[in-house]
């Protein structure tokens, strides 16, 4: 039985902002006063405690005063998801250092005793003339170089710290560089991911490279299965597996995932570990994928392996530049673009909730 839980998202009176222009990237729209809009989350067969508020009150009681709350002696937070894959987001632009420690955010992250989620990540201040920093701790406490669905969540949660509506971009720092997501005018995010890295000891890797320096459909024992994988870097490492001996093409839904995951994932040709990708090609532009996370475990969604799985896809000859990856929580729209050797991937990203939480 689906719930429909209204909150209410208003936009209140444009605040002037300095635009920060780093090299030629492109320039945000200008800010317009939306009227209040109503707006609808679904949440399909899942039990939603919808606080006492009445509709009415929720009405009153908007997300700027949530997003607004400075009291000390709290962590102040806002709940997001990509495609199921969930995050809690800090407005960390005060200081360089990100609020709470790496141990606290697996507290945070924890589905029984905690908020519940599969990362923590932090609104920083920009490095080098970008607009912001990004920086992410993962329900394990370790901290990746990136984090594709996460990076949407980011961008949707300071387009409403800053009260920007319209298309409009921001720079990023982060662990895998340069990043820039784009919030488009229906509410998706579109993000430039930057390039692949396919040197096998950058992934990193141990395995070694068999066409060119990259690791492309080589053999790779697990728990005595000789699989066949494709190794690339997003700015976190992933490892992306379509067949396995005696079955060319792998059907997603009969994997056990939580067995076979954690061996790829502590592998010892991963140093760094890895994240893996089960891919089964429904067709040259369309894919079906499930994950087993670095860090994480198990997600609904993975958007810097979406967007490996579309590399790997290519080199593998399974595949062309521009897939659907449908992934357990809903589809990516995935280009790995010939002309400047980037991949580009837009999804939605949405806010579930506000909440604080004593420090
Ligand atoms: N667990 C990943 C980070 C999050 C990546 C994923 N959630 C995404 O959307 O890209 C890692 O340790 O590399």
């Amino acid at each position: 039985m689906a719930i429909t839980a209204t909150i209410s998202v208003p936009f209140t009176s444009p605040s002037r902002r300095t635009l920060a222009s780093v090299n030629s990237l492109s320039p945000r729209s200008t800010r317009s006063t939306l009227p209040t809009p109503q707006r609808t989350f679904k949440y399909p067969n899942s039990r939603l405690v919808v606080s006492s508020m009445s509709t009415e009150t929720a009405v009153k009681t908007s997300s700027a005063s949530f997003l607004n709350r400075k009291e000390s002696g709290f962590l102040h937070f806002a709940k997001y998801h990509g495609l199921g894959n969930d995050f809690v987001l800090i407005d960390n632009r005060d200081s360089s250092e990100p609020k709470i420690s790496a141990e606290k955010a697996v507290q945070l992250c924890d589905r029984n005793f905690g908020v519940g989620a599969d990362g923590v990540i932090f609104v920083l201040p920009g490095i080098s003339g970008t607009d912001y920093t990004m920086r992410i701790f993962n329900s394990d406490g370790s901290e990746p170089e990136m984090c594709g669905n996460g990076v949407r969540c980011f961008a949707k949660f300071v387009s409403q710290l800053e009260n920007l509506h319209g298309r409009h971009s921001f720079t990023i720092h982060t662990g895998a560089g340069l990043i820039i997501p784009e919030v488009l005018e229906d509410g998706n995010v579109r993000v430039d991911m930057g390039e692949p890295i396919l040197k096998a000891s950058d992934v990193p890797t141990k395995l070694h490279a068999n066409k060119d320096n990259a690791v492309v459909k080589s053999e790779l024992v697990v728990d005595g299965v000789i699989w066949h994988v494709t190794c690339v870097s997003m700015g976190n490492p992933h490892c992306v597996t379509f067949s396995r001996e005696g079955s060319q093409n792998l059907l997603v839904d009969e994997l056990k995932l939580a067995e076979i995951g954690p061996k790829f994932e502590h592998h010892e040709v991963f140093p760094a570990r890895t994240n893996t990708e089960f891919v089964q090609v429904l067709s040259n532009s369309h894919l079906k994928m499930c994950v087993w996370e670095r860090g994480a475990g198990a997600t609904l969604a993975c958007g810097t392996g979406a967007c490996a799985t579309v590399v790997a896809a290519v080199l593998e000859g399974r595949a062309g530049r521009n897939c659907t990856v449908d992934l357990p929580g809903g589809p990516l729209q995935i280009e790995w673009r010939e002309e400047d050797n980037h991949v580009y991937m837009t999804g939605s990203a949405d806010v579930v909730y506000y909440g604080s939480l004593p420090l």
